[in-house]
């Protein structure tokens, strides 16, 4: 399924492979959302919603959302969508895939951390940014490819966009709140947002013991939201022992994982986890990261709300569309030298795994 055969290229070196026994999380914070619903303006509510938020975002760098206000039909459209486009023949799959210059689409040979992922993907963008007048050499086209004969799966993903965009905002404003800052404070850097929708699905895999459908990762971004089906397999690095723990999967919730900008923005006071997919032998499973971040021209760096001679600033600031290029190009390039990381732009050497 999924024309992926086990080969070497998927092999992960022993110490980053699976257990066969991952346990489940127990004290993954499961965060419902109601009190945020409209017309309701208790501001004492938002605040203790925001200060769980916050813990979490601390404690774990992840937490499940509940009541979150979008619509399970939205949600169920886009699901039905996905499964019908990873459910046609490789060569119609073909015909919307990504290339160098234009990497959003169909791929199904991804690398993390230079070894190939059990999985296959399709990138798309919430709204197609205007036509560029002049596309200068190496620049990338950032233009979603719809299939053509697939009744119905642009409109469901786009209505999904909408929604999730919405929900996305409003926990931009909950960090930010649990962060002591305006609510809006971060709002500005998403004016020509770079936010895009990744649409995975991780075939049953003969060698779950070897390969991963994702590896060790931190996502870049500000936040993801993530939507997982029941199979499960998403495992977090537990903060409190370095332990790698499943994230069970919770009904009509969505996954939230603070990444790396909200790191530096919070100047570590919330710390982006570490997360990686696990596969398995019978069931293919899928999920929906709606990876939302600032637009390219963002220069990232710690609030200076955050910082002061007591919490001084603990990164030098760097040009978010830089980063974000630098990461998509290694995808392509199949490169021996490890990544950019935010841990490059640390001020002090204070001691951080920057081999991910
Ligand atoms: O499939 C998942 O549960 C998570 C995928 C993920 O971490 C990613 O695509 O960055
Ligand atoms: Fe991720």
């Amino acid at each position: 399924m999924g024309g992926l055969s086990m080969d070497q290229a998927f092999v992960q070196a022993p110490e980053h492979r699976s257990k066969a026994a991952v346990v489940e999380a127990d004290g993954i914070p499961v965060i419902d959302l109601s009190p945020l619903a409209a017309g309701d303006d208790d501001e004492s509510a938002v605040d203790a919603l925001a200060a769980e938020v916050g813990r979490a975002s601390r404690d774990w760098g992840f937490f499940v959302v509940v009541r979150h206000g979008v619509p399970a039909e939205v949600v169920a459209r886009a699901v039905e969508a996905q499964r019908a486009f990873f459910a046609m023949p490789a060569e119609r799959k073909a015909t919307v895939r990504r290339s160098e210059e234009s990497p959003l689409g169909y791929y199904e040979s991804e690398h993390t951390k230079n070894v190939r992922d059990w999985k296959e993907v399709f990138d798309l963008v919430p709204r197609d940014p205007p036509p560029p007048t002049a596309v200068a050499d190496g620049e990338l086209v950032f233009e979603n490819k719809w299939p053509e004969d697939l009744p119905g799966f642009r409109e469901a993903l786009e209505e999904y966009s909408r929604a999730v965009e919405e929900l996305a905002f409003k926990l931009l404003e909950l960090i930010a709140r649990s962060l002591g800052l305006r609510p809006d404070r971060f709002h500005g850097f998403f004016d020509e947002q770079t936010t895009f929708i990744r649409l995975n699905h991780y075939p049953p895999c003969p060698s779950p013991d070897l390969a991963l459908g994702v590896g060790r990762h931190k996502d870049a971004g500000a936040l993801t939201v993530l939507y997982q089906d029941d199979v499960g397999g998403l495992d977090v690095r537990r903060r409190s022992d370095g332990e790698w723990v499943r994230v069970r999967p919770v009904p009509d919730s969505f996954i939230i994982n603070v990444g790396d900008i909200i790191q530096v923005w919070s100047n570590d006071r919330y710390e982006s986890a570490e997360h990686r997919v696990s596969v398995n032998v019978e069931k293919e499973r899928f999920s929906i990261p709606y990876f939302f971040n600032p637009a390219s021209h963002t220069i990232v760096e710690p609030a200076e709300e955050l910082v002061s001679d007591e919490s001084p600033s603990r990164y030098n600031a760097y040009n978010w569309g830089d980063f974000f290029s630098t990461r998509k190009n290694s995808n392509f390039k199949k490169l021996d030298v490890e990544n950019v990381q935010i841990a490059h732009f640390r001020k002090s050497l204070v001691t951080d795994d920057i081999n991910r």
